[in-house]
């Protein structure tokens, strides 16, 4: 049975509440599995992201009782995903620094009493949620005073390529291609999945190179990410958030700032070594022939140019780390991307210029939740009832990937 038969066989039988592999193995049963954790949490330094299963007010999954309820989530700061698998898994993300709303919102939804909500909790046995990243190590005190829960910490670089794995191998719509405006899913095809780069742009960037489940190493990285661009815009502008200073780079024009090849070259190409007129020769590099202080340059460039330089520096180092590697594919991931469409026609026409067509880079539509899914098939590792939960879930992310419209979702 291929993927897309699979997929829907599996959905059409998770409406009556059973599933099925292939015709006889059952992998999913409509039980209560309210012994286990239904979070998993990657507590970055920008960002934490959640992924869990909603329960209701008496303690059972939502999920556990096919409710069709679809439930959006929002806190006051806007700053949380709606759910993205419909009414299945959900995925929200808080910022950082406002983790004390992070901490009410498992408190509100109940999360944080995974394993001992329909009895009595064995004096002294705490709830266990995985967690990933370096907040896990960080606010693992605070989690266990405020929530009375333990941190079970694992690992963050392994936590990504399980992530990625595991989104690769089960979510048919997962992996696209930008270019010329247009998004292209690809045909993962599960046999040639490896060897690939893996580019997490988070706060900073790690490159891993993915040889398996499992089998990864970390290459690179850069501390020139995310953060980077949110630190210097925050202060090179006034504005406060990421999202004002994506909105404003949609208005700008880099080129009042960036030096270009033809600025340098009296408007003509440098052909002899591949360079187009309009190519930046040094970013930011038109601030220094002009006498014009900051106040002077619209913030809409400002950002502008700053999202191009960071982009393109992390699709050339990322293009040399898979050159090392003799790697093909390079599939991005992290929230510093968020579906945009700027940087990723920037990172991909990089990955394509350095590369001379040979490599391509491609996007994740789960990009920012790919540790915290990554930690969520972690607890596989623990028993057999584990087990089955995370087998559930692959079954929910195949179905929700049959609900999802030509890649329109979005992590927003
Ligand atoms: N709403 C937001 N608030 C803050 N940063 C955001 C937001 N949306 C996207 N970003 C960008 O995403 C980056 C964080 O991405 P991500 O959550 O993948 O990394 P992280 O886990 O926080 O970082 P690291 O892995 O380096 O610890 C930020 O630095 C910023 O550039
Ligand atoms: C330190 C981590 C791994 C924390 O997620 C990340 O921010 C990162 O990969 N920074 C880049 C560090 C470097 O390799 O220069």
């Amino acid at each position: 049975m291929d993927l897309k038969t699979e997929v829907s066989t599996r959905c059409n039988d998770n409406n009556q509440g059973k599933v099925e592999r292939g015709s006889s193995t059952p992998i999913l049963q409509r039980e209560c599995h309210g012994q286990i954790s239904h979070l998993a949490i990657d507590i970055g330094g920008s960002l934490i992201k959640l992924v869990y299963f909603p329960r209701d007010s008496d303690g059972s999954s939502k999920d556990d009782k096919c409710s069709t309820s679809r439930e959006r989530n929002s806190i006051s700061n806007g700053d949380i995903n709606s759910s993205i698998f419909g009414e299945r898994l959900r995925f929200a993300k808080f910022e950082t620094s406002k983790i004390g709303d992070c901490i009410e919102f498992i408190r509100s939804k109940q999360l944080h009493l995974g394993r001992c909500l329909h009895q009595e909790c064995p004096s002294g046995e705490k709830t266990i949620i995985k967690a990933t990243g370096g907040g896990a190590f960080k606010f693992a005190d605070l989690f266990n005073e405020k929530l009375g829960v333990s941190l079970e910490k694992e690992e963050e670089m392994q936590c990504l390529v399980a992530g990625a794995n595991f989104l690769l191998k089960t979510v048919q719509q997962e992996a696209f291609t930008y270019a010329d405006g247009q998004k292209e899913f690809m045909q993962i095809d599960h046999n040639d999945l490896f060897p690939y780069l893996l580019v997490n742009i988070g706060s900073g960037v790690s490159m891993i190179k993915v040889d398996g489940d499992g089998k990864f190493e970390r290459v690179s990285g850069t501390s020139v990410g995310g953060g980077t661009f949110l630190g210097l815009g925050r202060l090179l502008t006034k504005c406060k958030s990421f999202d004002e200073l994506l909105e404003l780079s949609h208005q700008g024009n880099n080129r009042v700032i960036d030096m270009l090849v033809g600025d340098i070259y009296g408007g003509q190409d440098y052909s002899k070594i591949g360079l187009a007129s309009t190519a930046i020769a040094s970013s930011f590099g038109k601030a220094i022939s002009e006498d014009r202080e900051l106040e002077e340059y619209k913030p809409e460039d400002i950002t502008r140019s700053l999202l191009r330089m960071i982009s393109n520096n992390v699709g050339q180092i990322s293009y040399l780390n898979a050159l090392r590697y003799g790697l093909k594919r390079i599939f991005f991931g992290g929230f510093f991307i968020r579906g945009h469409t700027y940087t990723m026609d920037t990172i991909s026409v990089a990955v394509k210029f350095w590369s001379k067509g040979e490599a391509q880079a491609m996007f994740l539509q789960h990009e920012g939740f790919i540790g915290a899914l990554g930690a969520f098939t972690g607890y596989k590792k623990h028993d057999h009832e584990q087990d089955q939960f995370v087998q559930r879930c692959s079954s929910k992310v195949s179905c929700a990937d049959n609900n999802l419209s030509g890649g329109t979702i979005k992590s927003s």
